[in-house]
């Protein structure tokens, strides 16, 4: 870990909430431990995960995509642990390169683990993101939460989620721990589980316990992992009647609208602020080193 001082912000999309590090050149080092140390809300700054912002040409996960986008989303989850996407952190990474002058508004590709994504950014107001295509494997798991059970849809946005329909948003009880599933071999690295009540037609609420984070007030990949499943349980599919579906998806920390199109391309269109800035004191930062 460098000693000079390392500056951060802090912003979030739908209040899932991120400690952004800009670090164009891949010059710090953040192993989990130094991650998990800045997002502990008590300790730390606090924060449901981290975007790492890197040039693409300086990270060796991205450095294919370098030619189509200049920057890379190296996100990871409140834990430590890395994930593939992060659907709210994309628009929130978006909204930091516009603030800080590294892009304009207009079209932009963002390198992530999950691959390209295209997102569309207004001089203000929401960022729509094209997430690519849903991917149902098929292989469905049994949630339990405090003695109900519910059989899921797996749905891959790049990172998995396993999607629930449930009476009543209660029953996904406190999620201070993350729902058992069986059988735990379907997701050897755990899972997002989403829990969903219609609200009204093509109107959904979820509720969501992350991999890697606990319950969050919001998940942009399971926001469009839900619309999928919520669509193809009524019936819906744009690949079969070639109109798009959109649905909207309630969360506690706000509203997501994802659209899926006809050739399986999902869109999602949301907010992303970012709220804070400053420097980490780099005394505490080497005590997160272990
Ligand atoms: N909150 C994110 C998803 C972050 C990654 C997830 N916890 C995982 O491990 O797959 C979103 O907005 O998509």
């Amino acid at each position: 870990m460098t000693t000079t001082q390392i500056a951060f912000l802090k912003g979030h999309g739908t209040e899932n909430d991120f400690v952004i590090v800009p670090d164009p050149d891949n010059a710090v080092d953040l192993p989990a431990s130094v991650v998990a140390g800045l997002c502990d809300r008590r300790a730390g700054i606090g924060g449901d995960g981290l975007l790492h912002v890197v040039r693409s040409a300086a990270h060796p996960e991205a450095l294919a995509m370098a030619d189509e986008a200049e920057w890379f989303m190296d996100y990871r989850n409140a834990d430590g642990s890395i994930a593939e996407m992060c659907g709210n952190g994309v628009r929130v990474f978006a909204r930091y390169l516009q603030r800080s002058g590294a892009v304009q508004a207009g079209d932009l590709a963002v390198a992530t683990r999950g691959g390209l994504k295209k997102v569309h950014l207004a001089k203000d107001g929401d960022i729509t993101v094209s997430m690519g295509r849903a991917e149902l494997p098929g292989t469905d798991v049994t949630v339990t939460v405090d003695g109900r059970s519910w059989g899921t849809r797996n749905v891959s946005m790049g990172n998995p989620h396993a999607v629930a329909f449930v009476e009543d948003l209660a029953h996904a009880g406190d999620l201070h721990t993350g729902p058992s599933f069986v059988p735990a071999a379907v997701y050897p690295d755990g899972v997002n589980i989403e829990f969903v009540v219609d609200r009204g037609p093509r109107h959904v609420a979820m509720r969501v316990h992350e991999r890697g984070s606990g319950e969050t007030r919001s998940c942009g990949t399971g926001a469009c992992a839900v619309a999928v499943a919520a669509a193809r349980r009524d019936g819906a599919d744009p690949a079969v009647t070639g109109v798009p579906v959109t649905y909207t998806v309630d969360l506690p920390g706000g509203t997501l609208v994802i659209t899926e199109h006809p050739d399986g391309g999902i869109e999602m269109t949301g907010p992303a602020v970012i709220v804070a800035q400053g420097k980490i004191d780099s005394a505490w930062l080497e005590t997160l080193n272990g």
